[in-house]
């Protein structure tokens, strides 16, 4: 064995496939989910989901519907604790801490790991500004300076800036479909969240503003890891360096993208990328 053949025993199997994929070897998990299980009562929505979500990297959820992506998406910043009806079991580490263990509070997990949904739902009545600092505002921020920083910081971050600058005070309501997502998504960002997980950010959206927040999701992994659920698979292959195939409750396959859309490994997941299925 020549020295490069010598790898750390501590390198998860995953991580390990991702380098062998020819990935970068500074890849890092930023969230974990093992054994992750979503009950709808008796019914399993999601069932005993393993994979790592690396940090800074952008990770596509595909799937035909009603595969339990966006049950998956909800466990990772426990969205499921406000459906009564859900139930989570297994455990979603993130940096290395269940974000399910006993004394965790979920508020302080949705402000690390942010959630920016299908609809656009910036606060109506609210102006821009003010809907971007909504999240600081509950977190106690008050000061004038700090938040007029967060307001152009989270706008750059967003790719909306220069198209709002000069109307800060107008409602969040007057901004076109696309520009609305893009202030949730300046929204979400305020509160410096590690994580951002997007539930088909773009499927409300005419092609050019889907277009604007594809091309936004290389920015945004500079400063958060993203998880997107999509339906479309060219989107998946555009945006992200890692995909995950679910179906009927189950995730099929994980892996890089390139890998996972030119060389899956299952059957299933062949099919289902070649059009044969779903
Ligand atoms: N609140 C709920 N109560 C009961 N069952 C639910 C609930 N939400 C989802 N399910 C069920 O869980 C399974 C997974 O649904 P989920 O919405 O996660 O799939 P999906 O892959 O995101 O689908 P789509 O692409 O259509 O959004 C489906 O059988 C669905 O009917």
């Amino acid at each position: 064995m020549t020295m490069n053949e010598q790898r750390p025993l501590t390198v998860p199997p995953k991580l390990e496939a991702a380098r062998a994929g020819g990935l970068e070897a500074d890849l890092k998990p930023r969230m974990e989910a093992q054994g992750l299980t979503v009950y709808y009562g008796k019914k399993v929505g999601v069932g005993n989901v393993s994979m790592p979500i690396y940090a800074n990297r952008v990770t596509a959820l595909i799937g035909p519907s009603g595969c339990g992506k966006t049950t998956f998406l909800r466990a990772l910043n426990r969205m499921h604790d406000l459906t009564p009806v859900a139930r989570v079991e297994g455990k979603a580490l993130l940096d290395g801490q269940d974000i399910y263990a006993p004394g965790v509070d979920p508020v302080d997990v949705r402000r690390r790991i942010g959630m920016v949904f299908q609809k656009p739902n910036p606060f109506p009545t609210l102006t821009i500004y003010d809907n971007v600092i909504a999240g600081l505002k509950l977190l106690g921020v008050r000061r004038k300076n700090v938040l007029d920083e967060a307001v152009e910081r989270s706008l750059r971050q967003a790719a909306l800036w220069d198209e709002v600058k000069d109307r800060l005070r107008a409602p969040g309501m007057s901004l076109s479909g696309g520009q609305q997502q893009r202030l949730c998504i300046a929204r979400a960002l305020a509160v410096e969240p590690e994580v951002l997980l997007m539930d088909e950010p773009t499927s409300a959206l005419d092609p050019i503003s889907t277009q604007s927040i594809e091309d936004l999701m290389s920015e945004l992994k500079k400063h958060v890891t993203v998880v997107i659920v999509t339906h479309n698979m060219q989107q998946a292959a555009r945006v992200s360096d890692f995909t995950g195939y679910f179906l009927t409750g189950e995730l099929v396959e994980f892996g890089p993208t390139s890998q996972v859309f030119t060389m899956p490994k299952d059957p299933r997941t062949e099919a289902y990328i070649t059009g044969r299925f779903g």
